[in-house]
C-alpha cells in the first residue's frame, strides 16, 4: 500500500478529557475525530467534522503523527483513545491502532455501523450508535450485522442511541430486540447542537434535562431494566464547548 493510501483525515486531536457518553463514561481519554461522514443526521453536534465545507480544517496526518500528538497529550501515560468523527470507519486507521497498542494504549471507536471494517477486531471497545428517525437516516441492518461479525469477540461492544421522542424510543427499543446480547445506552438528544462555527452557541440545559426525565419513566414505565440512561456528561460540564 502506498504512503498516501494511509494518510488519515483528522478534524481534531484533543484531551486528556473524560468521556462523556455511553459505556466509558467518565473515564480519562484522548479523541482523535477524523473528517468526513457518510451521514447527515439532522442534528448532528458534530458538523464542523462532518460537512466538507469544513475540510479546510481537516488535516491528512499519517499514523505516526497523529501517535506523537496522542503520546503528547496524554504524557506518555497509556490510556483509552476514543476514536470519534464524523465517521472514523471511513479512515485507514488499522496501523493506528497497532501503533498504540504496542505503547500499552487501549482504543474504543464512536460509529453507527454504517461501514464495517476488519480492524474493528483490533479494538477495545465498540460503539454502535445506529441513528433513530429524528435523524433523518435510515439504518441498514445488514451492515450492522456486518459491524459486529468483524469485531468478533475480542472487544466490549455497545449500542448507543440518542432519543429525541416517541418514534425514536421505539427504534431503540425494537433495535434492542434485533441484538439481544448487547448492552444499550440511552442519551437524550441536544436539540441545540452548536452550529459549527460558533462552539460558544447557547445550549437549553433545561430542555435536555427535560428529555432526559421524560426518557428515565419511559423506561421505567416500560421495565426496560436492561438500559442505562446516561446525559452527555461533557455537554452538563462544558455545553456545546469543542475539544473538551
Ligand atoms: C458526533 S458522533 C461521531 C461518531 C459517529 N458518526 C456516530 O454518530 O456514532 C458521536 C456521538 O454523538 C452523538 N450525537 C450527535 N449529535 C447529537 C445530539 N445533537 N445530541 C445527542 N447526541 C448526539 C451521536 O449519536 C454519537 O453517538
Ligand atoms: N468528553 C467528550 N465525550 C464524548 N463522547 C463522544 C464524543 C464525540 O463527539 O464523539 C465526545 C466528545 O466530544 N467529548
Ligand atoms: S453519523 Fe455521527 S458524525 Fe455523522 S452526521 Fe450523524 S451524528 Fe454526525
Ligand atoms: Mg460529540
Amino acid at each position: 500500500m502506498t504512503a498516501s493510501a494511509e494518510t488519515i483525515r483528522i478534524s481534531e486531536i484533543f484531551g486528556p478529557t473524560i468521556q462523556g457518553e455511553g459505556m466509558l463514561i467518565g473515564q480519562p481519554t484522548v479523541f482523535v475525530r477524523t473528517g468526513g461522514c457518510d451521514y447527515r443526521c439532522s442534528w448532528c453536534d458534530t458538523l464542523h467534522a462532518v460537512d466538507s465545507a469544513y475540510r479546510h480544517d481537516w488535516t491528512p496526518m499519517d499514523a505516526e503523527a497523529i501517535w506523537q500528538e496522542v503520546r503528547d497529550l496524554s504524557g506518555g501515560m497509556p490510556l483509552m483513545v476514543s476514536l470519534s468523527g464524523g465517521n472514523p470507519a471511513i479512515q485507514p486507521l488499522k496501523s493506528l491502532i497497532r501503533r498504540g497498542k504496542n505503547d500499552g494504549y487501549r482504543f474504543a471507536i464512536e460509529t453507527q455501523g454504517s461501514i464495517a471494517r476488519d480492524w474493528f477486531a483490533d479494538l477495545d471497545v465498540l460503539v454502535l450508535s445506529p441513528k433513530p428517525p429524528s435523524s433523518g437516516m435510515e439504518t441498514d441492518w445488514d451492515v450492522l450485522a456486518d459491524c459486529l461479525e468483524a469485531a468478533g469477540k475480542a472487544p466490549r461492544i455497545a449500542l448507543k442511541f440518542v432519543i429525541f421522542d416517541d418514534a425514536d424510543y421505539a427504534f431503540a427499543r425494537e433495535a434492542s430486540l434485533r441484538f439481544p446480547e448487547l448492552p444499550v445506552y440511552l442519551q437524550p438528544g441536544n436539540h441545540t447542537p452548536p452550529p459549527p462555527e460558533d462552539d460558544d452557541a447557547r445550549i437549553d440545559l433545561d430542555g435536555i434535562m427535560d428529555r432526559m426525565l421524560w426518557l428515565v419513566d419511559k423506561v421505567t414505565a416500560d421495565y426496560w431494566f436492561s438500559a442505562t440512561v446516561l446525559p452527555q456528561l461533557h455537554v452538563l460540564l462544558w455545553g456545546n464547548k469543542r475539544g473538551v
